[in-house]
């Protein structure tokens, strides 16, 4: 079940596949990534149990109570760690804070790399007892995908196959289970309060696990709204900034937003789980050569991965 305008791949036949294989999967990831900014991916190796549990946990993590969760709430991290309340992530360039709650999971060092120092540590959610280990298992899961993602889209870019291994090996990325909370009352909020207002994402490239329930909406190129139908487990996967500044505007970073549900079922939740994959913030993210030419002359200016996370955050509001 896809959309044709958001292609369906098997990472299976990238990851195990022939040399024909590998390159089919690339051309079409690339074409996808060029046009809608979007696909869905199955045959991922993230088992149904893993993602059963990871469901059941960021559900327990969000039914404690409001005064049980503010103890995890670290402003002074911009929210890169632990939870988030209601009310603090506004979309850039909107006035309404989105409607959800949500907790972010981030690095684990373990090879004595010195980028260690520079990561907060993950906070420990003590209520739920295997919280940290089950996020702790998909954010590598996904992290292996996106891995291997990367290369694909290396290849098509005519880059090394490589090329993103040593700017996302110990990368800044987060994963972030969301919550979006039943609305109880549809007339006390703004009018402009959504789930999640239309916005890109800041990083490389982003894997939505398990984005079965309906909301999830792309702007397509002709300026409509489109809902993403995908199959309970397979991944969204996304560009995000990163890689459109990269690559100067040849993948495509795509507005999307999640809408809030119709009336009857206004007082239900909703739950997602998107893996942001950053690179290391020393990642120079200037314009590739291969991508300006005179038709497409550079279009960014040259940042750091790092410069420019921090740029975002305070656009969305975490960062003061
Ligand atoms: O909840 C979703 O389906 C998407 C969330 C999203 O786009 C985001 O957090 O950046
Ligand atoms: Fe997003």
């Amino acid at each position: 079940m896809s959309t044709p305008y958001i292609p369906c791949l098997d990472l299976g036949s990238y990851i195990n596949g022939t040399e024909a294989q590998r390159k089919t999967f690339s051309d079409e990831l690339g074409r996808a990534f060029n046009d809608s900014g979007f696909v869905t991916i199955t045959n991922h190796g993230v088992s149904q149990e893993l993602i059963d549990q990871l469901y059941e946990n960021i559900k327990a993590a969000f039914s404690l109570t409001p005064e049980q969760k503010s103890q995890y709430e670290k402003p002074e991290l911009a929210g890169q760690r632990g939870y988030t309340s209601p009310g603090k992530e506004t979309a850039k360039g909107a006035k309404t804070a989105d409607l959800k709650e949500f907790w972010q999971i981030g690095q684990e060092v373990t090879d004595g790399d010195p980028i260690k120092e520079r990561y907060p540590d993950n906070v420990i959610l003590k209520e739920v007892p295997e919280f940290n280990r089950v996020t702790g298992d998909i954010y590598r899961k996904l992290e292996e995908n996106g891995k291997h993602l990367l290369r694909a889209i290396a290849t098509y870019l005519g880059l090394d196959t490589n090329y993103f291994d040593q700017h996302v090996h110990n990368g800044n990325s987060i994963l972030r289970g969301i919550h979006y909370f039943p609305i109880e009352n549809p007339e006390a909020i703004a009018a402009d309060a959504v789930r999640a207002g239309a916005h890109e994402d800041i990083n490389l490239i982003t894997l939505l696990i398990g984005a079965s329930a309906d909301g999830l909406e792309v702007l397509t190129r002709s300026n409509e709204w489109l809902p993403i139908k995908a199959h309970h487990s397979d991944i969204v996967v996304n560009v995000g900034d990163m890689l459109q500044r990269l690559t100067n505007n040849k993948l495509k970073s795509t507005t999307h937003r999640v809408v809030n549900p119709p009336r009857e079922l206004m007082k239900t939740s909703r739950y997602s789980v998107p893996f942001f994959l950053h690179p290391r913030s020393d990642m120079d993210l200037t314009c590739l050569d291969s991508c300006i030419d005179e038709a497409h002359p550079k279009a960014f200016s040259d940042m750091t991965a790092g410069e420019y996370l921090d740029e975002r955050l305070r656009e969305i509001g975490l960062k003061k």
